[in-house]
């Protein structure tokens, strides 16, 4: 088996006396969808900005296609932004910038690419993405799927190895959703990236996704396949998907009861 893309060992952080991560532990192997599951406050998004450098982690390693990540070793560092790249929920696009603009930013930052190159490329990744004939639009004129779109067109418009995906659905209807993560599974196999995603959507995760983990109490509790996920008698897992379903169902019902 081909050595992970990413490996994750003892990972932990706390925020005063709160230890949000105690341990974690992960390998996500290349061409992989990896999907981390965890009710909310559990630290999913605590662990991806620990990943991206956004926060520091007080104690544990990340390494990198084998490499160690650290801040004595710069250039492990730049490596690792050069080859990655994240995807907020919030998308992070810029309202005065358009389309292209937006997706031409990367490459401006990162590359020593000439203005035309950065343009072609730019276009490219708007054609990959099948928006290219909004490139002269703003944000602010396009729907939420494209702006979806449009923010993993600037994800991936580098060519990262690794893309993270912070709960890419959030706030997003069951409809929205599904095309989301339908998104995610088509481009990742089109374009060839591993993924790694954290979020709550269970069913659409379990579809989409290679592996799943389960993080709780700030550790993985489960890591495996989805099926295993789905037929797993672990406490942990039974009491998540409990949990995931008995609010799918109070939803469903405050959907259809008479206002
Ligand atoms: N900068 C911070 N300072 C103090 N506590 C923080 C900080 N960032 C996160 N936390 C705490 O860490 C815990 C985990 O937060 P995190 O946002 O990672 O949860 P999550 O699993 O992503 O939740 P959700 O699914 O609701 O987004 C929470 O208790 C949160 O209050």
């Amino acid at each position: 088996m081909s050595a992970p893309l990413l490996q994750v060992t003892g990972l932990r952080k706390s925020f005063g006396s709160h230890e949000v991560l105690s341990g974690i532990n992960l390998e996500v192997r290349r061409g992989q969808v990896f999907t981390i599951l965890g009710p909310s406050g559990a630290g999913k998004s605590v662990f991806l900005k620990c990943l991206g450098g956004v926060i520091t982690q007080d104690a544990g390693e990340v390494r990198f296609d084998g490499k160690l990540l650290s801040a004595s070793n710069p250039a492990s560092l730049a490596d690792f932004r050069h080859r990655c790249s994240f995807l907020f929920q919030s998308n992070a696009l810029f309202d005065s910038l358009t389309a292209l603009e937006n997706v031409a930013l990367p490459l401006e930052q990162t590359t020593d690419l000439s203005n035309r190159e950065i343009r072609q490329q730019a276009m490219e990744a708007l054609r990959q993405l099948e928006i290219d004939t909004f490139a002269g639009r703003y944000p602010s004129q396009m729907s939420g799927g494209m702006q979806k779109r449009l923010a993993l067109a600037r994800a991936i418009v580098t060519k990262p190895e690794l893309v993270f995906f912070d709960e890419p659905t959030a706030g997003l209807d069951p409809l929205r959703r599904n095309a989301v993560f339908a998104m995610i599974a088509r481009y990742q196999r089109q374009l060839a990236f591993t993924a790694l995603v954290v979020t709550h959507d269970v069913p659409e995760a379990l579809v989409t996704s290679d592996r799943v983990a389960l993080l709780e109490g700030g550790q993985l509790r489960f890591d495996g396949t989805p099926a295993d996920f789905s037929s797993s008698t672990l406490p942990v897992v039974t009491g998540f998907r409990d949990s995931v379903e008995a609010l799918g169902n109070t939803l469903a019902a405050l959907q259809t009861s008479p206002k």
